[in-house]
């Protein structure tokens, strides 16, 4: 395709992204089925583009304020991902000339608020929500969101180890190393293609991030269990629960998109799981849940939240997200885990969780629920995860209790993580296999009362995980 043609496509993808009518995965999707034609790097040269007009869409549309053809033009010329010869071959001499002029603006003459603005390319709201929660971490967390997430993989350890299937995808050329937290994860070297290798084909590893990876070894699920994985949507968390049940037990992964949990289906047909079974629900109090009622081990509920921890990913949500969406998504999240709640038997285990950032849809949630549920008690879940082998746990949460703001939380996180080392260099403990390698001592470990109830809170500029945040509680 000439490079004019296919500036002209990136206008036109530009243009359907920015209407934000539908999540920017889907939209760039859609656009690729519709022009098959396009080859990977054109393909690669579109997507990054979309995505970072989305990262910096405050930035370059007061650069974009200035020049001459479609807004979603110049948008295109200021954020171009592609290489330079191409943006040359595209571009008119007087577009050039003006791309060469803004990239000589000064933004320091600006007032304050419009400078932070540009820098931090946040929605007016959601900026002032985070610089409340996480104070002086606010440019640091800035600045690891306009980062591209990097690819996490989950090792299947019902099929393999992860010493094992790193060796496997070195031999077909992809380099990995260890995730720094999670015993069962390993980190991409690049951004490799995964789907055609053998060692994704034969379902040892999925794409997972570490963070999410954590939240599944907090159920601690086991053998012969029953387990309910309440928002299962494209069962991300319900395979590694599979895997650490070693396909014995029953499964279910309840969602209300039968669209989500049909994506489910090749996923478990890769695992070799077989004591899945997903079920489509109408919303929390169906029938079929209420069958269930105190009958169930341990239930996640990855609760549906505004997904602002996953803004290197999905930077979109950022325009997308608003303050009454995140007040209705609360009311949701209570209601959830309310009902899953009743599914509990005595002894069982309820995990909370969302890929958000706001304490509005995490502590607040927790909290409300741990002060209506005496007969619930919040756990330690740093104890919870050492027993799965992660190192350094303490390092990836915060003390539970209304008191402690969430500032100073992610400051002693910040301290935490600098002591136990730079993230690069933790490695698990010796011998850990995550869900594998607990089960042994487990048994006696897992119904000990917690000394102090802590929260899982992961966070991107710390931890280099997506931001996630979860509570545990244990029946009584
Ligand atoms: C954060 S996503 C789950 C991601 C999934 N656990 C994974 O690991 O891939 C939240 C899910 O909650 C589902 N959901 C929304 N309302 C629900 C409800 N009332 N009951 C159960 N699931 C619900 C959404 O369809 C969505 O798939």
């Amino acid at each position: 395709m000439t490079p004019k043609a296919l500036f002209e496509l990136c206008d036109e993808l530009l243009n359907t992204v920015l209407r934000f009518a539908q999540p920017a995965d889907t939209v760039v999707s859609a656009f690729f089925r519709a022009n098959r034609s396009l080859g990977v790097r054109e393909r690669h040269a579109l997507a990054e583009t979309a995505y970072a007009v989305l990262r910096e869409r405050l930035k370059y549309q007061y650069l974009a304020k200035s020049g001459s053809g479609s807004i979603e033009r110049r948008l295109a010329i200021l954020a171009w991902q592609g290489s330079e010869a191409f943006l040359r071959a595209a571009t008119t001499p007087a577009e050039q000339e003006w791309l060469a002029h803004t990239q000589k603006i000064n933004f320091g003459k600006l007032a304050q608020v419009q400078r932070d603005s540009l820098r931090h390319n946040l929605p007016a709201w959601l900026a002032e929500a985070l610089q409340a929660e996480v104070g002086e971490q606010f440019w640091p967390l800035v600045g690891a969101m306009q980062q591209s997430a990097g690819l996490d993989l989950r090792v299947n350890t019902q099929l393999t180890k992860r010493d094992a299937a790193q060796a496997a995808l070195a031999a077909e050329g992809i380099d990995t190393v260890p995730t720094p937290w999670s015993p069962i994860g390993l980190r991409a070297v690049g951004k490799p293609t995964l789907n055609r290798t053998e060692v994704f084909n034969r379902g040892e590893v999925e794409v997972q991030d570490e963070g999410s990876q954590l939240l599944a070894l907090l159920t601690e699920a086991r053998r012969g269990e029953m387990v309910v994985d309440f928002c299962a949507g494209a069962g991300g968390k319900t395979l590694a629960l599979g895997a650490m049940m070693r396909n014995t037990g029953r499964l279910y992964a309840f969602d209300v998109s039968a669209h989500r949990l049909a994506a489910l289906k090749p996923r478990l047909a890769r695992s070799g799981l077989s004591n899945v079974y997903p079920a489509g629900i109408a919303h929390e109090r169906d029938e079929r849940i209420k069958r269930l009622s105190g009958k169930v081990d341990r239930v996640l509920v990855d609760a549906p939240c505004s997904g602002l921890g996953t803004l290197r990913r999905n930077p979109d949500l950022k325009w997308r997200q608003t303050p009454e969406a995140v007040l209705e998504l609360v009311a949701k999240q209570q209601s959830i885990l309310n009902s899953a709640a009743r599914l509990l038997k005595p002894g069982g285990r309820l995990v909370y969780a969302t890929c958000s950032l706001l304490r509005a849809e995490n502590e607040a949630i927790a909290e409300a629920f741990s002060a209506a549920h005496p007969d619930f008690e919040p756990l330690d879940v740093a104890e919870i995860l050492q027993r799965q082998g992660v190192a350094d746990a303490r390092a990836l949460t915060v003390p539970a209790g209304a008191a402690a703001t969430a500032a100073v939380e992610v400051d002693r996180a910040v301290e935490t993580a600098e002591t136990a080392g730079p993230v690069e260099s933790i490695e698990p403990a010796e011998g850990a296999e995550g869900a594998e390698g607990a089960e042994t001592d487990a048994n006696a470990a897992v119904e000990a009362p917690a000394s102090v109830a802590s929260y899982l809170r992961l966070w991107p500029q710390v931890h280099g995980t997506d931001g996630f945040f979860a509570a545990a509680w244990r029946r009584r």
